[in-house]
């Protein structure tokens, strides 16, 4: 069984490669094919499928090569590589496309508030130029006055509106958005497998992750493999391994068909779906992190400067924002009392039940404040070597409002780390920042 194409994105791109190499007369047709939509969606994968299809290989140009610190490299590249297309279609007596992928990672601008480089202008302006004089394309230093065979081009990326607006005008491209619909991504999946699953587990698990691109099913596929290789590497020693695959006089070695069973599959898929929400909460450390370069003075991230200012009396224990409509409190609202509280351990009653905890009252105080303003709360550690150059781990991520599992977690974080420096973070996932950040452990003698 082979791969699946999606019919209309067969015929998108075929009519497009075809009409270019017609001559019709009196119709103008735009030279450039702009595919975009989200990552990982297949939009690159299936070009190659088709242009296999239709019997020959694309001149190719990745994103990254359109930038370099030779301003007017990139554009004199696109060029170079047009006349090679154009060339490739005399010679060989065949057609040929100019395919760019990811353009928008090349040619386009991080946002809106950032200004195009010299390169990107440039290929910009190349682009539009070949759109618009496409059996004219010279070099610089020579001339050719001989015309070139019309080679239609393809471009693949994410966020279109990153690029020069002028060039993705109708005249010069023609724009596709590619997101497949439910339909598609099971016949997609399905030829991932290639016979692997039944058709009704491929449905269930398609349905089971559908926020997922297709590239995440074609990962997942891969990773049930990471079990029998992880035994071969066993088996070989680690040390061995390198030498047994790469130069080796044996043979290949060789893997049996996994487990491909569909509970096993959708445990890993979890796994998978798992691991990118840790990416997600990593970026929170990034922004942190960022904010502490740019202000290197403030050892905490600040409230907006936007934000309601605090009344003269206000006393910032911890580092929230000041909220006008919750301000802080001690920690009492769903524990009723502190029956007794220091910094070895605290006993207080909550839902009338004594609940004892080697947690301090400070730690319970800011607990109960992260909770109250709707925040999540996350533990990191590190140990004296990591805390010195700020590179702390996870420790677990509390998705919990009750504070009896909070607390238990954070006890168990402390106890399993003893040596370590632990710390407590407040995150406020809507605006994906940290609200706070507190040590709540030093190893012996540190502080
Ligand atoms: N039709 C398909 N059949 C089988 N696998 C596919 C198909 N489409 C996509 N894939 C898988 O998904 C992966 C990602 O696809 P691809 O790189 O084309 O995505 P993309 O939309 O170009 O992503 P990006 O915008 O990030 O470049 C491929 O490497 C392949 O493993």
């Amino acid at each position: 069984m082979s791969y699946y194409i999606s019919p209309r994105f067969l015929d998108k791109l075929a009519v497009h490669i075809t009409k270019n190499f017609l001559k019709i007369s009196n119709l103008r047709v735009p030279l450039i094919l702009g595919i975009h939509g989200r990552k990982g969606e297949g939009k690159t994968f299936q070009c190659e499928l088709v242009f296999e299809k239709l019997g020959f290989e694309p001149v190719t140009i990745s994103g990254g090569e359109l930038e370099s610190p030779d301003a007017g490299d990139p554009s004199r590249l696109i060029r170079l590589r047009y006349r090679e297309a154009s060339e490739q279609t005399r010679v060989r007596g065949q057609m040929c496309a100019l395919f760019i992928n990811d353009i928008d990672a090349g040619a386009g601008r991080f946002d809106s508030g950032t200004q195009y480089t010299v390169n990107t202008q440039l290929v910009n302006a190349t682009l539009m130029n070949i759109a618009d004089n496409p059996t004219n394309v010279q070099l610089p230093g020579s001339y050719d006055a001989t015309p070139l065979q019309r080679i239609p081009i393809i471009v693949t990326g994410n966020d279109f509106s990153t690029l020069y607006a002028p060039l993705i005008r109708d005249g010069r491209m023609e724009k596709f958005y590619w997101e497949p619909i439910p339909e598609e991504r099971v016949e997609i999946v399905e030829g991932i497998f290639q016979q692997e699953l039944l058709k009704q587990d491929i449905v269930k698990l398609v349905e089971e992750f559908p926020e997922q691109s297709i590239d995440f099913f074609s990962a997942l596929r891969s990773r049930i493999y990471d079990e029998q290789i992880q035994r071969f590497i066993h088996q070989v020693g680690i040390e061995q391994i390198s030498k047994r695959i790469v130069n080796s006089t044996e043979k290949p070695p060789e893997f049996k068909n996994p487990n491909f069973s569909f509970s096993h599959l959708l445990e890993m898929g979890h796994q998978m779906v798992k691991e990118q929400q840790r990416i997600k909460e990593l970026r929170l450390v990034e922004e942190y992190n960022q904010y502490r370069i740019f202000h290197p003075e403030v050892t905490q991230p600040q409230p907006p400067s936007n934000s309601v200012q605090p009344p003269a009396n206000y006393t910032q224990k911890t580092h929230l924002p000041y909220n006008p409509i919750m301000p802080p409190h001690r920690f009492d609202s769903k524990v009723s009392a502190v029956m007794q509280g220091d910094s070895k351990g605290s006993t207080f009653i909550s839902e009338g039940q004594a609940v004892t905890t080697k947690l301090s009252l400070d730690v319970l105080e800011q607990i109960e404040q992260i909770l109250e303003a709707g925040y999540r709360v996350g533990l990191e550690y590190a140990d004296p070597r990591r805390f010195k150059t700020g590179s702390w781990k996870s420790c677990s991520i509390i998705d919990s409002s009750h504070h009896s599992e909070i607390m238990a977690a954070i006890e168990a974080c402390l106890s399993e780390n003893p040596n370590d420096y632990v710390r407590l973070i407040g995150i406020d996932t809507q605006a994906k920042r940290r609200v706070i950040e507190t040590i709540i452990q030093r190893p012996n003698g540190s502080n």
